[in-house]
């Protein structure tokens, strides 16, 4: 469903570009309807699923004068048995118009447990550039569940205009599918300060931001690595609950601990905290995932019972990073495959594979055995 996030994008997206989707993925936040253009110059209005209510639908259809359907991710239809595996996103729409408590219950498994899909609902496929794919993507950016609500525009004219008349924020799908790589590519240096760590005192902090104001990443640097050397490295994902909270769900807070000081011991090395929390969905969703979770599924069918894939997670900030750090080859302090293989195609040589095991803890056996058996991981 996502772009490529390492070829360069085909058409340059200039900074005003960036921060206008920033902006719409904020107004999905706040509940904001969104007019969103597609490649073909369709034009819709969106509102993320979580905020559908009866009267924000009905408002979405006297603005937009179209019948809205609810646009979720290929994955999400497929969970639903709606649609086989596929690109794009699905819509769904209802005889008569779809109510606001089935869209969000079509969107969100925590209101449908498997009950049957509302009678007479017709899916269709929407393509990767089409206004719908894009209203979807600006819910995944904004760490929402990735569905929206959509009413076609009859437009007429140009469709800047037509936002602009109704003060509504105007963006093109063009620019939120490569949103992500060009975030990735703006990413500045914007502050580092030493910061002695229990673990590591010879430690530096530099945070990277991008050029639309969007999350920071940080690199924390131990000791003076020579960037003629393979420098030993770990992308850690951001984990509130694992990382500050001690929580006994994962391994992260055991493995950010551990790499610091493993790095130390070793004398020199980086360690960049990537803000992809929940593999890349947010920490609400991840919460969601953890209640489904709770319920007997496993951490890969809870992030696709979402809309999600197993893995959200793009590698190019971190290579981005680490090209600025000055650092091109790399000894890559992971379990997980998927990072050695990205990193790789983002340009970074991975002279090796550190392992980064730690014991269970009596509550992440079933979440490691997972990462094992499902997305390759190797313990
Ligand atoms: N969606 C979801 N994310 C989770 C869950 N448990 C942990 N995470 C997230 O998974 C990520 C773990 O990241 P890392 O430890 O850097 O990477 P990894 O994929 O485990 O691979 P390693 O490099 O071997 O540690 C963090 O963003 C966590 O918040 C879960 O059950 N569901
Ligand atoms: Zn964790």
């Amino acid at each position: 469903m996502y772009a490529d996030l390492h070829s360069i994008p085909p058409h340059p997206l200039d900074e005003a570009a960036l921060r206008t989707v920033d902006r719409a993925v904020a107004a999905m936040r706040r509940g904001e309807p969104v007019a969103v253009e597609g490649t073909d110059g369709s034009l819709c209005v969106a509102l993320s699923v979580e905020m559908a209510t009866s009267d924000s639908l009905a408002r979405l259809k006297r603005t937009a004068g179209g019948e809205p359907v609810l646009a979720v991710t290929r994955r999400r239809a497929v969970v639903l048995n709606a649609m086989q595996e596929g690109t794009g996103v699905v819509t769904f729409a209802a005889p008569g118009g779809l109510c606001a408590d089935d869209a969000r219950a079509l969107a969100d498994p925590e209101l449908r447990r498997g009950v049957a899909l509302p009678a007479g609902l017709v899916a269709a496929v929407s393509e990767p550039g089409t206004r719908e794919a894009a209203a979807v993507e600006l819910a995944r950016l904004g760490r929402l569940l990735p569905a929206a609500v959509v009413a076609p525009v009859t437009l007429r004219g140009d469709g800047i205009a037509w936002a602009q008349r109704r003060d509504l924020l105007h963006v093109r799908a063009l620019d939120v599918t490569d949103y992500r790589t060009h975030a990735a590519r703006t990413l500045r240096r914007v502050a580092q300060a030493r910061v002695p760590l229990e673990l590591a005192e010879a430690t530096e902090i530099v945070a990277f931001r991008p050029a639309d104001g969007g999350p920071e990443h940080l690199a924390i640097v131990i000791g003076s690595p020579d960037p003629a050397e393979p420098v030993l490295a770990r992308l850690h994902s951001e984990c509130f609950t694992g990382d500050l909270l001690g929580s006994l769900r994962c391994d992260c807070g055991d493995q950010l601990r551990g790499a610091i000081a493993e790095i130390a011991r070793a004398g020199s090395g980086v360690l960049l905290y990537l803000a992809q929390e929940g593999r890349g969905i947010g920490l609400v969703n991840k919460l969601r995932a953890y209640r489904i979770q709770d319920a007997g599924f496993d951490t890969v069918d809870a992030n696709e019972m979402l809309g999600f894939e197993a893995d959200e997670r793009v590698y190019l900030p971190a290579a981005e990073m680490l090209r600025q750090l000055g650092f091109g080859r790399v000894r890559l302090m992971t379990n997980n495959p998927d990072k050695l293989r990205e990193l790789a195609r983002c340009g970074i040589e991975v002279v090796e594979r550190v392992p980064h095991v730690f014991p269970t803890n009596g509550h992440n056996e079933g979440y490691l055995r997972t990462k094992a058996e499902r997305s390759g991981h190797m313990f």
